[in-house]
């Protein structure tokens, strides 16, 4: 028997994606973009000396492999280390780079249809749809209607959000309907029920997740709280946790795992900041069953720090995350694997402030040295399932 770990580093793109062309921020491609790269490039060249400083520091991280993936990803060089563990570098085929394609592909399922994105126009949303949320919330009118950051949105429509009891309605690159709402005026249960009472409306567009976001505070200092929440649409086909299952052993989630797949095949969530996650990810190498697969995601460096564009918070947040995980690689038992990848990315230093269209590392602790190559996000969930000892289905082949 054995156990797999398989955690997101959520948005650590690695650059090369061959469709990267095809993507975009605004009106500029994506091609070119390449986070851990770019990040490390600026950390070298003294660029990112907030709060940390010098070249960046990922020893454990590298002692996997992580720069020789950078390098067959990208061509990139830009720091060493002598691989120790299994690493490669996967591609998405999936048309979309947000969080839940990323994810469902990971697990195997790649998403078979095109996302709706809403136009980039004032408002952006349909009438329709506007009069299902006023209905739905009882008020007269939603504040927003358009592309925006969140936390500029709530600085900027926070306190007409509290006078009126509108609630501000905004979208992004991604295809998502996000409703940001004050938790003490509003009320979070309040907000909750609306994005659950929307969300068929939304999926039947084909609109990915419809996200909440709470805040709190007074005008001039609004803050985001933890009780965000992603009522995102079913998979169209059984993924990597329902293979667990279906063979009979648990699913744990941490972090946003349960929100992405809809619970659907995962036994029980924790949630929490990165740093509780990681208490809990140490906690489940400690605790987790014989057969059982912890599916983890870390979202900070993409919800911090990638779309805020701070490559300095970013690579504070990577050699955070290294120095954690190498505390908990050196806990793992015997038949214990641990692969570290990541969704998409969203290179701090590149243009706009979504999402990046890039390959994502893929590191393997606990099964020995060596190379994997290219391959597919499907594949990763090909390769846990054999690990398990789990039939897989879908397009993915295990690449041990
Ligand atoms: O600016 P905030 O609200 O953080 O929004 C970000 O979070 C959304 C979901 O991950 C993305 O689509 C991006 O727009
Ligand atoms: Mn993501
Ligand atoms: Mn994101």
């Amino acid at each position: 028997m054995s156990r797999a770990f398989l955690v997101v580093m959520d948005s650590v793109g690695i650059g090369g994606a061959p469709d990267a062309a095809d993507f975009f921020n605004g009106d500029r491609p994506d091609a070119g973009a390449n986070t851990l790269a770019h990040i490390a490039q600026a950390c070298t060249e003294g660029r990112a000396e907030v709060g940390r400083s010098g070249p960046l520091h990922l020893p454990n991280l590298c002692a996997l492999g992580l720069w020789a993936a950078v390098e067959l990803a990208s061509g990139e060089t830009a720091l060493g280390g002598v691989p120790g563990g299994l690493w490669g570098a996967a591609s998405e085929t999936s048309p979309g780079k947000d969080t839940p394609t990323g994810h469902w592909e990971l697990a195997g399922v790649p998403v078979p249809w095109d996302w709706h994105y809403f136009p980039e126009t004032t408002p952006a949303f349909p009438d329709d749809l506007v009069a299902e949320v006023c209905r739905l919330a009882g008020t007269e009118g939603i504040l927003g209607n358009v592309h925006a950051s969140g936390t500029e949105i709530i600085a900027r429509l926070g306190a007409e959000h509290v006078a009126t009891g509108w609630p501000i309605c905004y979208t992004s690159a991604d295809s998502v309907f996000q409703i940001a709402a004050h938790e003490d005026s509003f009320g979070n249960d309040r907000l909750q029920k609306l994005a659950r009472d929307l969300s068929p409306m939304l999926h039947a567009m084909k609109v990915g997740r419809v996200i909440t976001r709470p805040f709190v505070g007074d005008a001039g200092s609004f803050a985001r709280t933890a009780n965000r929440r992603d009522y995102a649409m079913a998979l169209p086909s059984p993924s990597l946790c329902d293979w667990v299952q279906a063979a009979g052993g648990s699913v744990h989630g941490v972090g946003k795992i349960g929100d992405i797949f809809s619970m659907q095949g995962i036994d029980d969530v924790v949630k929490g900041d990165d740093a509780a996650l990681m208490d809990q990810l140490d906690r489940l190498v400690e605790e987790a069953e014989e057969g059982s697969l912890t599916f983890a995601n870390f979202v900070e460096f993409d919800s911090l720090y990638g779309h805020r564009r701070d490559i300095s918070g970013y690579a504070r947040a990577l050699e955070w995350f290294d120095a954690r995980i190498g505390t908990v690689i050196g806990r793992l038992k015997k038949g214990d694997m641990l692969l570290l990848t990541a969704d998409h990315g969203n290179d701090p230093s590149w243009f706009g402030n979504d999402h990046t269209r890039e390959r994502v590392p893929v590191l393997i602790a606990g099964l020995g040295a060596g190379a994997l190559g290219l391959c597919q996000f499907s594949d990763i969930a090909a390769t846990v399932a054999r690990h398990l000892g789990v039939a897989a289905q879908g397009p993915g082949r295990s690449l041990i």
